[in-house]
């Protein structure tokens, strides 16, 4: 038999992971799993396309009422789900605008550390994320934190010469607005700003306006709110996404359990916008011993993450679920490659605000 002592050594968010990755047999998703597909008729047919399914039934989750589905989870204040946000031509958008358009320069990606990317781009890390403390930014030690030297890492020694077409595969992530160092886990203020795309950013706009927040917050928050940024009361006008990260997961591709700390907006919204493969989404509290709630992303599904908890709380990815690419974004024709590298693949584009609107920083 096997010694379940070692089980007992893992945090809750660790037992989750390793339950979510696991491939023989593979889990079962239709216990626990948020699906927030299942709720709306028009997605039966994507859902019935792929193998995995979660549920709803059970679980705790309170929709919100407005134009636009939304729903909050009563275990983690200031997580919003948007299932089904973007309609299939803003996804399709977005796929070519994710690999066409942003991942080359003077985006930043992980590839241009080992290699010399054409400049018009190539239209994964080569493994996991590394996961680095860093202190929490704020507006006091900004400028402590922007003068620590951002070195670039190490070219590999053993990487070899790649077709950019076989590069495609190793792709990722590609830095959006505020150059991100991946060796401090800080943003590095000194190589200067990069615009936001603004359909994207209006994407993110939208999304945040969409939910009405009196709903999410109302009169009895009790979080501590600190001085961090804005309150939820004005981020109609006070939300501006200035940084962020497209992450292109394979799907044997992990992201392990983590929290966003970098931003001096630490409450502010992040939108994180699933394209492509659906995945097991994780999360949880301030540490990883929580049992984190575990809810299935599909493509065209938002989240968003605000709030001093939900800014705070542990999550990650432990599962890329295979087979799941919708109908909508296969296709012939000048379609033919994305659909061929979608196949395999999720796109998370994950836009942040790093600092208050109008802040400027040099
Ligand atoms: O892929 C996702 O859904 C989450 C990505 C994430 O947490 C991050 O980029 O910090
Ligand atoms: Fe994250």
């Amino acid at each position: 038999m096997k010694d379940s002592s070692v089980e007992l050594d893992w945090t809750p968010f660790r037992a989750a992971e390793k339950r979510f990755k696991a491939r023989f047999p593979p889990p079962d998703l239709s216990q626990d799993v948020l699906d927030l597909a299942l709720l709306n008729a028009t997605r039966a047919s994507e859902i019935e396309a792929g193998i995995w399914k979660g549920t709803t039934s059970g679980l705790e989750y309170r929709k919100l009422t407005g134009d636009v589905e939304a729903y909050v989870t009563p275990r983690i204040p200031g997580l919003v789900l948007l299932p089904g946000f973007l309609d299939h031509a803003t996804q399709r958008a977005l796929v070519q605008w994710s690999l066409a358009d942003h991942a080359r320069q003077p985006n930043e990606t992980n590839l241009d550390i080992h290699y010399v990317l054409p400049e018009d781009g190539l239209w994964n890390p080569s493994g996991p994320r590394k996961l680095i403390n860093n202190t929490p930014a704020t507006l006091e030690n900004f400028s402590e934190l922007s003068a620590t030297p951002k070195l670039p890492s190490a070219p590999s020694g053993t990487a070899q010469p790649t077709l950019a077409s076989a590069l495609i595969r190793k792709l990722r992530w590609a830095n959006i607005g505020w150059s991100y160092h991946w060796g401090t886990k800080q943003y590095d203020f000194a190589k200067g700003k990069v615009k936001v795309d603004e359909s994207l950013a209006e994407v993110c706009r939208k999304a945040v306006n969409a939910v009405d927040w009196k709903q999410v917050y109302g009169p009895t928050d009790a979080s501590d709110w600190g001085e961090s940024g804005p309150g939820w009361q004005t981020w109609d006008q006070d939300y501006e996404p200035d940084a962020g990260i497209v992450n292109f997961y394979q799907t044997k591709d992990t992201l392990m359990a983590h929290v966003d700390r970098s931003e001096v907006c630490a409450t502010s919204p992040l939108v994180s916008i699933s394209i492509g493969n659906a995945a097991v989404f994780l999360i949880g509290g301030l540490t990883r011993d929580s049992d984190p709630v575990p809810i299935l992303l599909r493509s065209g599904d938002v989240v968003i993450m605000s709030g001093p908890t939900c800014r705070r709380a542990y999550h990650g990815v432990p599962r890329i679920l295979e087979n799941t690419l919708p109908d909508h974004l296969t296709g012939q024709g000048p379609w033919a490659p994305y659909e061929d590298y979608l196949t395999t693949t999720r796109i998370n584009i994950n836009v942040r605000q790093v600092f208050p609107k109008g802040f400027d920083p040099s």
